[in-house]
């Protein structure tokens, strides 16, 4: 599935969040989404994962538009938030059978599916703790597994590695790449190292507005690393 953005605009009051952002992502590509610290990356993936109401524009999955009362399209697409709010009083696995009924799913299939998620996310040794018991990089598998539960083709992960110490940032990475197969991914990011080992194209925005929308091959082109030219478009 592909994603489409249409002169996306969200505005806070008199603050202008994201300014007119167009950009596509194709079927199957794993995007970075990069931007200073409140560029709006956070608020244009709350409106991809159809949580926010854009002040004009529109977003698209395949020809579908997504919106935030629509169902049809958000079952085929999963979204972690940055700050993933968890049910800390619930056993893993609770909160995921919850999940996967919120997405749908029901019955032995559920069930199994739980089970299968717990495995694919490394959930396993700590699946019958309840979330609050958990340390953070495994709550952040909690969240990874909540947004697969449905196995949706499209993934909106905002910071999925953000607070992680080095091991827990690369078996988070690890797992980001192993599920990546057949689906379409938009992740956000601060660390550059991250969009290098996971990514092969880059959006950047900064201050609202899109600065660049284009393969790390291409952009790193002049022996630049991508740091610098990230520095030097969001200056
Ligand atoms: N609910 C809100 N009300 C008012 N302003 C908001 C709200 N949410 C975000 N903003 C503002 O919109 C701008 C974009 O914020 P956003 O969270 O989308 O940025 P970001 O690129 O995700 O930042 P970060 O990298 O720090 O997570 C910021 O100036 C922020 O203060």
């Amino acid at each position: 599935m592909s994603i489409r953005v249409n002169k996306l605009t969200k505005t806070y009051g008199a603050q202008t969040a994201v300014n007119s952002l167009s950009f596509e992502i194709n079927t199957g590509e794993i995007v970075g989404f990069l931007g200073p610290n409140g560029a709006g990356k956070s608020t244009t993936m709350k409106i991809l994962a159809g949580y926010l109401r854009p002040t004009s524009g529109e977003a698209f999955l395949d020809e579908e538009l997504i919106s935030v009362d629509g169902v049809s399209n958000k079952r085929k697409l999963g979204y972690l938030p940055e700050h993933n709010p968890l049910y800390l009083e619930m056993y893993v696995a609770e909160y995921l059978t919850y999940m996967g009924e919120l997405s749908g799913l029901k019955g032995k299939f559920l069930k199994d599916r739980v089970i299968e998620i717990i495995e694919l996310v490394g959930l396993g040794p700590e699946k019958n703790k309840k979330i609050e018991q958990l340390s953070k990089g495994y709550r952040q598998r909690v969240g990874l597994a909540q947004a697969l539960i449905h196995d949706p083709e499209v993934l909106i992960l905002d910071e999925p590695t953000t607070g992680l110490d080095p091991n827990q940032l690369v078996e988070i990475r690890n797992l980001i790449k192993k599920i990546s197969k057949n689906k379409t991914i938009i992740l956000s990011t601060h660390i550059m190292q991250e969009v290098e080992a996971l990514c092969t194209k880059v959006i950047v925005i900064n201050k609202g507005n899109l600065v660049a929308s284009d393969s790390i091959i291409n952009l790193t082109k002049n022996g630049k690393t991508l740091e610098s030219v990230f520095s030097e478009l969001t200056k």
